[in-house]
């Protein structure tokens, strides 16, 4: 299987557990490392037989919009599983920054792998 991926997807979102956070927007990243058969595209050149990196990137920057969680771990595992659902994607590894979290560190996070290649 080949891979498309997407890296430092940057995303605007309400998230978090404590009570500021409710209230606020933060920045968070992707990487996501998605398995798809590229073959049939590169055949054609079409774009319709391609996983469009375009598209995944409008959708997931929608969801992260229109939805709240508190933890990052959920953020991870809705967005791996509508990726998955949504664009035929059987195997996914996402890692989610959220980089403002620890003023002490660079960045933190999860990364989280789903499917089969
Ligand atoms: N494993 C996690 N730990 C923590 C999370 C999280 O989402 N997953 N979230 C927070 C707070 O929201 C934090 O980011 C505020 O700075 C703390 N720990």
């Amino acid at each position: 299987m080949d891979i498309v991926f997407i890296k430092q997807l940057e995303v605007i979102s309400t998230i978090g557990v404590y009570n500021w956070e409710k209230s606020v927007q933060q920045k968070l990243y992707f990487d996501l490392e998605m398995a798809f058969d590229n073959k049939p595209a590169a055949k054609s050149d079409d774009i319709n037989l391609a996983l469009n990196y375009f598209s995944v990137s409008e959708r997931v920057n929608k969801f992260a919009q229109e939805n709240v969680f508190e933890l990052i771990e959920t953020m991870a595992e809705r967005v791996a599983a509508l990726i998955m659902e949504e664009f035929s994607v059987p195997w996914i590894k996402l890692t989610l920054h959220k980089p403002g979290a620890l003023p002490k560190a660079q960045s933190l996070g999860v990364q989280i792998e789903r499917g089969v290649k």
